[in-house]
C-alpha cells in the first residue's frame, strides 16, 4: 500500500487521514486495503530489518464512517495503514451524497426511507420533501420531475396504480447522473414487494436498495467513462436496453414484475414498447429525464395528469396572445380526463327553504337573507322531494363505484385520493406507522387548498358597478353555461341581490333560441319589478344584447344582466354566437354558470368554454370567463371538489353560489369551510 505521507511518530487522535479517492466499490476496496495492510505490516519490517510483526503496535482511529488502522513499529514509524468502513454502503452514500430516498404513499405514510433504514443523517433544516409535497405534489404541479429547495435537488416518480411516491434527495451542486435510473429501479422493485397492509419494509428492502444503488452508480460510472472515451451522444434506442448495464430487476425477483400492479402506465424507466432517450450504452440520459417522467403528463396515465393550466393563465395575462396553442393544450388535457356523462333526472324542487346537510357558503349579503325567503323561483316546476333526488344520486354513485371495482377512485385526481387516503390512514390506530410529520402535512394541505381557492383576481361587483356608473355606463354581466344549469334562475337571484344594494337593474333576454326562455325571464322581471329588454326569438343574440345595453344607457340602468341560451361546450355554431355576443358587447363580467352537482363535468365545461372563446374570438384580445357561479350547491352534500378544480383550472373566482330556489338563495363561497370539509 502506498502512503502519501511518512509521519515520524504515531498518529495523534485527530490525525487527518488523506486517503486517495476510492474508485472501486467500497466493500471490495476495503477488502483489498485490509489484505494489503496485513501483508505489508507483516512483510515490510522483515524486509527492512524492522522488528517482527508481533512487536508492531497496531492502533486504530475511528472517524465517523471511517476507521483507519495503523501499524507502528517501536521507533514510532508508521509501517502500515489501511482504511475501512464499518458499513461500506454508508460510505458510498456519503461519498455520492444521495441524501435520502424516500418511499411513501399518497396518503403521506412513509413506507421506507434510506435514512431511517440505513442510518444516514437526517436532512438539515425544513425538510425539502415537505416542501416538495407542499408546493408541487399537493397542487398537482408535478409536471416536472425535479424540484429544488435550498441546497437540495429532488427527483421523484410515482406508481399511480399503487398510490406510491418515490422521492430522491441529493445535494443540488452534485448533478448526480444515476438518480432517475435508481428511482425507476427502486419503483419497480418496491412495487413487487409492496403490500398495502404492511407498513414497514426496513428489513425487506434495505438489501435490495443497497444493491440497486450500487448498480445504478456502476452504470452511471460506466456511462461517464464511455462518454469520455467515445464522446458519445445520446441516441434513441429501445428502453429494453436500459437494464443491460446491470442485472435486470425483473430477473432478480423471479420475473414477477407485474405482480403488484406496476403496470408501467407511467413507467419512466421504460417498459417494453416505449422509447426514451438513453445513452449508447443503454443508460438513461438524465438531461432528458423531464421529457419522460411524471404524472402522466408526457407519456403516462392521463388520469393522473394535471391540466396544463399555466398556459391558460398566461393567455389570461396576455389577453389573447397565442390563444390557439392554449386552447389546443387545454383541450388535449381535459379530453383525457373527461368523466362519463351524467344523465340528469328531472328535478322538481320543494318550495320550502332547503334542508341542507352541509352549507359551505356565506350569505352573499346580510340583507339578502332577511327578505323574500318565501318567493319561489320557477314556480311552474312540478314537485318532488329533494332528498329523494339526493339519495338516488348517491346510490347511483355507490353502485357505479361497486361496478367499476373502485375504478372511479382511480379516476380521481391527486387531491381526492390524497385526502381520502390521508384521512383513512390518520384514523387507523396503528402506532407503528410513521407519518410524514402529519400535523405539518395537514397544515401544508390546508395552506395549499386555501391558496388554490383564494382567487388570484378579486372582483368586487358592487365597487365596479359604481365605478361604471360614474362614467355614465351600465355594468354588463353576461351569464353563460350549458343547458339547464340554472342561468336564468341565478341571474334573477343576482338581480335581486343588486336591488338589495339599491342599484337599478335591467334584464336582457338574449336566449332567443329555447322556446319559453323569454317568457321565463319575463316572469322574473315581473316578480322583481324590473325592466326587461326582449326581442322575441330567432334574433341574433349579440344584436339583442347590444340594443339592450343602448337602452340601459338611455334609461340610466346601473346594471344589465344578459341571459344567454344554454349550449353544449362542443356546439360550435352556438359557441361562435356566444363569442360574437361577448366580443361585440365587451361585457364587464362573463359569468360561467355551472352545476356543482355534476362535479368534474362542470370543470370540463368551463375549460372548453374558455377554449372555444379563445379559439373563436374575432378580436385580437380574446375574452375568457371572468368568474364562476356555482349552482345547486344545496344538492351536493360534501362533494365540493369541483369548486376546487374549477378555480384551480380557470383561475377565475367562484363569485356566487346558488343554493336553492329562492331569490335569497345566493351566497358567497366560504373557502374555509370547504377546506375544513376536504380535510375532515
Ligand atoms: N336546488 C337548486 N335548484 C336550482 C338552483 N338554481 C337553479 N335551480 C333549478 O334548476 C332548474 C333549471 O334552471 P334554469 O334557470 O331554467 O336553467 P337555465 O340554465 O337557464 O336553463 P336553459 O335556459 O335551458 O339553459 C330549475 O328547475 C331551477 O329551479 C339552485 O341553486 N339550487
Amino acid at each position: 500500500m502506498s502512503f502519501p505521507f511518512s509521519p515520524p511518530l504515531a498518529l495523534p487522535k485527530d490525525f487527518p487521514i488523506p486517503f486517495p479517492p476510492l474508485t472501486q466499490r467500497a466493500d471490495e476496496q476495503t477488502k483489498a486495503a485490509k489484505f494489503k495492510f496485513n501483508r505489508e505490516a507483516g512483510a515490510i519490517p522483515r524486509q527492512n530489518n524492522h522488528p517482527p510483526a508481533q512487536q508492531i503496535d497496531v492502533g486504530g482511529i475511528e472517524d465517523g464512517h471511517w476507521s483507519a488502522t495503523t501499524a507502528v513499529d517501536p521507533h514510532r514509524r508508521v509501517l502500515g495503514l489501511y482504511r475501512a468502513l464499518s458499513d461500506p454502503y454508508r460510505f458510498r452514500s456519503s461519498v455520492d451524497m444521495l441524501e435520502e430516498l424516500l418511499i411513501f404513499t399518497r396518503g403521506g405514510l412513509i413506507l421506507w426511507s434510506s435514512c431511517r433504514a440505513l442510518g444516514g443523517a437526517a436532512l438539515k433544516g425544513s425538510s425539502p420533501i415537505d416542501a416538495l409535497i407542499r408546493s408541487c405534489l399537493l397542487e398537482e404541479r408535478s409536471a416536472d420531475a425535479s424540484f429544488s429547495q435550498d441546497n437540495y435537488a429532488l427527483k421523484w416518480t410515482f406508481n399511480n396504480d399503487l398510490g406510491l411516491v418515490f422521492v430522491a434527495v441529493y445535494q443540488r451542486m452534485l448533478h448526480l447522473l444515476y438518480v432517475d435510473d435508481l428511482l425507476a429501479a427502486v419503483r419497480k422493485e418496491f412495487s413487487q414487494i409492496y403490500d398495502p397492509k404492511r407498513t414497514s419494509y426496513d428489513d425487506a428492502y434495505n438489501e435490495i436498495f443497497r444493491q440497486l444503488h450500487l448498480e445504478a452508480e456502476a452504470r452511471s460510472e460506466e456511462m461517464k467513462k464511455n462518454k469520455q472515451l467515445t464522446g458519445s451522444r445520446p441516441t434513441r434506442v429501445s428502453t429494453n436496453k436500459i437494464t443491460q448495464g446491470g442485472r435486470d430487476a425483473s430477473q432478480r425477483s423471479g420475473g414477477a414484475a407485474k405482480k403488484n400492479g406496476d403496470s408501467g402506465k407511467n413507467d419512466s424507466d421504460g417498459d417494453a414498447g416505449k422509447e426514451h432517450r438513453v445513452q449508447e450504452n443503454g443508460l438513461r440520459d438524465n438531461s432528458h429525464a423531464r421529457a419522460v417522467v411524471v404524472n402522466g403528463k408526457e407519456n403516462g396515465d392521463p388520469n393522473d395528469g394535471a391540466f396544463d393550466v399555466n398556459k391558460l393563465h398566461k393567455l389570461r395575462k396576455n389577453k389573447g396572445g397565442k390563444k390557439n396553442d392554449v386552447a389546443v393544450n387545454v383541450a388535449k388535457n381535459t379530453s383525457k380526463t373527461k368523466p362519463e356523462k351524467i344523465t340528469k333526472k328531472n328535478r322538481i324542487w320543494d318550495d320550502k327553504p332547503s334542508n341542507k346537510k352541509l352549507d359551505f357558503t356565506d350569505p352573499a349579503d346580510e340583507r339578502g337573507d332577511e327578505v323574500i325567503d318565501q318567493v319561489v323561483v320557477n314556480q311552474g316546476a312540478s314537485m318532488m322531494d329533494k332528498d329523494d333526488v339526493l339519495s338516488s344520486d348517491s346510490d347511483e354513485e355507490e353502485e357505479d363505484e361497486k361496478e367499476n371495482g373502485g375504478a372511479s377512485q382511480k379516476k380521481k385526481g391527486w387531491f381526492s385520493s390524497m385526502f381520502k387516503r390521508s384521512s383513512v390512514e390518520r384514523w387507523s390506530e396503528k402506532p407503528h406507522m410513521v407519518h410524514l410529520s402529519e400535523v405539518k402535512a395537514l397544515a401544508a394541505m390546508e395552506e395549499a387548498l386555501l391558496r388554490i381557492l383564494t382567487p388570484r383576481r378579486s372582483i368586487d361587483i358592487l365597487r365596479d358597478v359604481h365605478a361604471a356608473k360614474e362614467h355614465g355606463k351600465p355594468y354588463i354581466i353576461v351569464f353563460v353555461g350549458v343547458n339547464g344549469v340554472g342561468k336564468s334562475t341565478n341571474l334573477a337571484k343576482v338581480a335581486y341581490w343588486l336591488l338589495q344594494h339599491n342599484l337599478s337593474v335591467m334584464l336582457a333576454a338574449c336566449d332567443t333560441f329555447r322556446s319559453g326562455a323569454v317568457e321565463q325571464l319575463r316572469t322574473h322581471a315581473r316578480r322583481l319589478q324590473i325592466p326587461i329588454f326582449e326581442k322575441g326569438y330567432e334574433k341574433d343574440p349579440a344584436v339583442v344584447a347590444k340594443e339592450a345595453i343602448q337602452e340601459a344607457t338611455r334609461n340610466k340602468s346601473d346594471v344589465v344582466l344578459v341571459d344567454t341560451a344554454g349550449r353544449m361546450q362542443d356546439n360550435e355554431p352556438l359557441m361562435r354566437a356566444l363569442s360574437k355576443l361577448i366580443n361585440l358587447n365587451s361585457p364587464d363580467l362573463v359569468l360561467f354558470v355551472g352545476e356543482a352537482l355534476v362535479g368534474n363535468d362542470a370543470v370540463d365545461q368551463l375549460t372548453k368554454f374558455n377554449q372555444k372563446l379563445a379559439d373563436l374570438s374575432t378580436v385580437p384580445t380574446a375574452r375568457l370567463i371572468d368568474g364562476i357561479l356555482l349552482t345547486k350547491f344545496d344538492t351536493i352534500d360534501d362533494k365540493v371538489g369541483a369548486a376546487l378544480s374549477m378555480v384551480y383550472i380557470s383561475g377565475a373566482p367562484v363569485m356566487f353560489v346558488g343554493c336553492g330556489q329562492s331569490y335569497t338563495d345566493l351566497k358567497k363561497l366560504n373557502v374555509k369551510s370547504i377546506v375544513k370539509t376536504l380535510l375532515m
